[in-house]
């Protein structure tokens, strides 16, 4: 699906924004929210290391009785991560989809959605700064109500409201999803207790050795080869640009890298750059060991974080501004920011850390 979408730049307050680049039907699968699937308690680790731009990315929720996160703060260069939020009138929702045992955040279109118009959804909450203010507008954690875990056939989560599903999802090579090419993943088309749920009526593919994004991009924060879920399927989203918005231009530039280009001035400045070092290094500048600590992280299989973290100018942020997507990310040793406390919400919760206050919002 996300070869009909596009990537442009929507000015000061939102920052970039994902486009319909042809039109899609209701029920169809849009987008997947990428990116690394991490525990609540890595989850809040990061969230105090990041520059709070970076805490936008941070997508909790809730999966087989655990709490989780998706941090899409690296720029991996799909578009799933730079939906921004509607809440009057969103035209998509996402859906936890389970894929052979992974939850995948998925977003599906609640209505038709005609060329040219913004893909939009509800991140939740009531905090977003954006949804009150009409100038200065800071980066918000996402924040969804209502996510469902939609099972796939051969899978054992047990949620038991199902989509309408009308599709299939195909797999092909090494990451296939349920072993074979064209099998039915999201099986069940009858016993939605749920009517509001879109239906799927979308194929999604998977395929071998990460074909996606081969742009060049290269990581900020090391676990781009960290997925901490092995069988996680990779999904070959792609994408499509426009203007100076290009996305795949073979020439993926760091996320908080670059100080130039950036054609939205008034994009939150970060004033701090994460460097990796080692292969993935990006920056070479004098630098502090941010994200160095892989002790007391519950997930074993993670790979070792080696980044260092360097001050940079003004406009560090996320990409660039818009010119790639294909770039990496993240950093934040701010070490004021507030402290957070946990909350455990109730199953397939959604729930995020909010921006300036200690709580921990809950949908
Ligand atoms: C997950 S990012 C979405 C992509 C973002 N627009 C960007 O360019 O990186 C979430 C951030 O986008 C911005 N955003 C999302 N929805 C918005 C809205 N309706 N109005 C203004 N800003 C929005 C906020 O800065 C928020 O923290």
């Amino acid at each position: 699906m996300t070869e009909e979408l596009f990537l442009r730049s929507k000015g000061e307050t939102h920052g970039r924004g994902v486009f319909a680049k042809g039109s899609i039907s209701q029920g169809d699968f849009v987008l997947e929210y990428r990116g690394d699937r991490i525990p609540v308690v890595e989850a809040q680790r990061r969230r105090l290391i990041y520059h709070e731009s970076c805490t936008a990315f941070l997508f909790m929720f809730r999966w087989r009785g655990k709490t989780w996160c998706i941090d899409a703060a690296r720029d991996d260069g799909s578009l799933g991560r730079l939906v921004n939020d509607e809440h009057r009138r969103p035209n998509c929702k996402m859906q936890n989809i389970d894929v052979t045992g992974s939850p995948h955040l998925c977003l599906f279109a609640l209505m038709d959605i005609k060329q040219g118009e913004e893909i939009s959804y509800d991140y939740g909450g009531e905090d977003c700064p954006w949804r009150t203010e009409t100038t200065t507008v800071g980066p918000n954690a996402l924040l969804v109500e209502d996510l469902h875990t939609v099972v796939l056939a051969n899978t054992e989560v047990g949620d038991a409201t199902h989509p309408n599903i009308a599709q299939q999802m195909t797999t092909v090579g090494d990451d296939a999803l349920l072993d074979g090419g064209s099998k039915p993943v999201l099986s069940n088309t009858e016993g939605d207790d749920d009517a509001t749920r879109p239906k799927i009526t979308q194929q999604m593919t998977t395929v071998g050795d990460d074909a996606l994004l081969d742009g060049g991009s290269k990581p900020v924060l090391s676990n781009t080869e960290g997925d901490d879920d092995a069988t996680r399927p990779k999904i070959t989203q792609q994408m499509s640009t426009v203007g100076d918005d290009a996305l795949l231009d073979g020439g993926s530039k760091p996320v908080l890298s670059n100080t130039e280009g950036d054609d939205d001035a008034t994009r939150p400045k970060i004033t701090h750059q994460m460097t990796t070092v080692g292969d993935d290094a990006l920056l070479d500048g004098g630098s502090k060991s941010v994200l160095s600590n892989t002790e007391g992280d519950d997930d074993a299989t993670r790979p070792k974080i080696t980044q260092q973290m360097t001050t940079v100018g003004d406009d560090a942020l996320l990409d660039g501004g818009s010119k790639s997507v294909l770039s990496n990310t993240e950093g934040d040793d701010d070490a004021t920011r507030p402290k957070i406390t946990q909350q455990i919400p109730n199953e397939n919760e959604i729930f995020v850390f909010t921006q300036s206050t200690q709580d921990q919002k809950r949908t």
